[in-house]
């Protein structure tokens, strides 16, 4: 084993929010990084209509549904599978490829959505430039995304690389919603460039 996984997998193993996961039930420790947002702005409740892009395994996806409940749907998206969560239609697929695109369309049935929460991470090829390039990529389509599919007042709540292509996206994001403010969780690692955008008060299609 190279030293860097061995510190990755003495880090992970030694993690606060990994040993509350486990014993909690929750199956990521992103699950803290919503939790915190949530403590803080509220952005789920009961009966909302959420749509959860990188879901798996599945932690945000578990906070949401918890929270909803019975009246409150989540529908999530993810290229690798995620084993069922009540309350929780999963779509299995590739953000970026058109059909997956549409078939999560068609899940919605026109009917717009409260919420939508982006936690996509792309695969990391190592390279700088091609990897902050393929987050703002997957970043300005959930933006797309959500534009499309909100109701006015909604939420988008995304992580953002920081880096190229991080300002471009702030000016979008600020041109379609009233409020953005940026969130930096306890669980997301100081070291991490990633930040969390919280957009409400949609104005419209
Ligand atoms: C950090 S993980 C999400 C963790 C999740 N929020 C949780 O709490 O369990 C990022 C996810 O983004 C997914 N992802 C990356 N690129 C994607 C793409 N193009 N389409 C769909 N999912 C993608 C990965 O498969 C991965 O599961």
């Amino acid at each position: 084993m190279s030293k860097s996984s061995h510190r990755w997998l003495k880090e992970h193993f030694n993690d606060p929010f990994v040993k509350r996961a486990a014993k909690e039930g929750y199956r990521s420790r992103a699950a803290y990084k919503l939790l915190e947002i949530q403590e803080k702005d509220r952005i789920l409740r009961p009966g909302m209509r959420v749509v959860d892009l990188g879901a798996a395994p599945g932690g945000w996806s578990q906070v949401a549904a918890r929270i909803l409940g019975d009246r409150g749907q989540v529908i999530a998206l993810d290229r690798l599978p995620m084993d069922p969560i009540p309350h929780v239609t999963f779509i299995q697929g590739d953000f970026n490829d058109e059909a997956v695109y549409e078939a999560l369309m068609a899940t919605l049935e026109g009917q717009p959505v409260d919420l939508v929460i982006c936690d996509i991470a792309p695969n990391m090829s190592g390279i700088n430039v091609v990897d902050q390039a393929r987050a703002m990529q997957l970043a300005e389509l959930a933006l797309d995304f959500a534009v499309q599919v909100l109701k006015p007042g909604g939420a988008f709540l995304i992580k953002v690389f920081m880096g190229a292509g991080a300002d471009a996206l702030r000016a979008q994001i600020k041109s379609r919603f009233q409020r953005l403010v940026v969130r930096k969780p306890e669980a997301s690692r100081a070291r991490s460039a990633e930040q969390y955008w919280l957009a409400t008060g949609f104005k419209g299609a």
